[in-house]
């Protein structure tokens, strides 16, 4: 609670949240777990080369929304490589890391990139390139314009960040959450049918970003309460396809139900139910019939 003028006056919450998932990539010793802690803990210390894979979060406020970043911190070992991939899956970003000291790490930064493409779709993931260790000027192998033309040629965020000094790695992750959440956004207009039949389909079985993946279509949660006045019989009546309970904190919905079985329910008195005010509608279709995909 925040005062004014000794009086509590409430917080407003954000009213967003993306939740999105971001691998790091890039040769051993380049410096991707030292970027990585020094965006969550704002620290720099000798660390052990990955094993398998490390995982960080951060949540970041910008303005009304919130991003939370999952970041899967792979190892750049040569002997992980071949596992490497199975960390990309339902990936929405990707910060491809290199050395400016090494060329070597530079043409592998290349490698991972063909790498990145076999996986997904032409604009289907974010992809930052990162020359790291800026304060190590002196030794530089790759100057700042190889980096920035080889990105420009394959449509790629670029920049020059030092994990040591704390130089540009607030403003890489910063630039990449905002190029996801824009990305979401302009795609987050609405859904097919199909798509929205698909979701509920899917919804049990994934995060927000698999579904959106799986059904090539951005797909949100709508809030329920009682301002919007959707019960269950409401949103029946307005064709809802389908209703979930939130998602739990690792995101994946507990339970999820058809308006139907839900009215079924509350007619019944069955458990469980969502909590008044505290459900979340998978997809609706508007009283047009349109296919519509709303975020609370
Ligand atoms: N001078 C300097 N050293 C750095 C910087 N970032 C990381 N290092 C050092 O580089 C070495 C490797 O850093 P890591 O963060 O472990 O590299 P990594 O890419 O995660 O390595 P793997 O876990 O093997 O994939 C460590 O000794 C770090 O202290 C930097 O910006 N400047």
């Amino acid at each position: 609670m925040a005062q004014a003028n000794g009086a509590p006056q409430p917080v407003a919450a954000p009213s967003q949240l993306y939740v999105f998932k971001l691998v790091l990539l890039g040769s051993g010793s380049v410096g991707k777990s030292s970027l990585a802690l020094r965006f969550v803990k704002n620290d720099f210390k000798s660390i052990l080369p990955t094993v398998g894979c490390a995982f960080f979060t951060k949540v970041v406020d910008v303005g009304t929304a919130s991003l939370k970043f999952e970041i899967w911190d792979t190892a750049g070992q040569e002997k992980y490589h071949s596992v490497c991939h199975l960390y990309f899956r339902g990936a929405n970003a990707a910060l491809l890391v290199y050395d400016i000291t090494s060329k070597d790490s530079f043409c592998r930064a290349q490698q991972w990139l063909k790498d990145l493409e076999k996986e997904f779709l032409p604009g289907e993931v974010v992809v930052m390139l990162v020359g790291n260790k800026t304060d190590l000027g002196e030794k530089r192998e790759v100057t700042f314009e190889e980096g920035k033309e080889f990105a420009e040629r394959q449509n790629l965020l670029f920049m020059e960040t030092s994990a040591k000094l704390n130089h540009q790695v607030t403003e890489a992750f910063s630039a990449i959450g905002e190029r996801v959440t824009a990305t979401q956004e302009s795609q987050g207009r609405g859904v097919g049918t199909v798509s929205a039949l698909l979701a509920l389909l899917f919804w049990s079985s994934g995060t927000q970003q698999e579904v959106s993946r799986r059904v090539r279509a951005p797909v949100s949660w709508l809030w329920v309460n009682d301002r919007e006045g959707w019960g269950p019989r409401a949103a029946l009546g307005r064709g809802v396809l389908g209703w979930g309970t939130p998602p739990t904190p690792n995101n994946r919905p507990p339970a999820v139900f058809t308006a139907r079985e839900l009215l079924q329910r509350e007619e019944r008195k069955e458990g469980p139910m969502p909590p008044r005010g505290d459900a979340r509608l998978a997809l609706g279709r508007g009283p047009a019939g349109q296919a519509k995909c709303c975020a609370r």
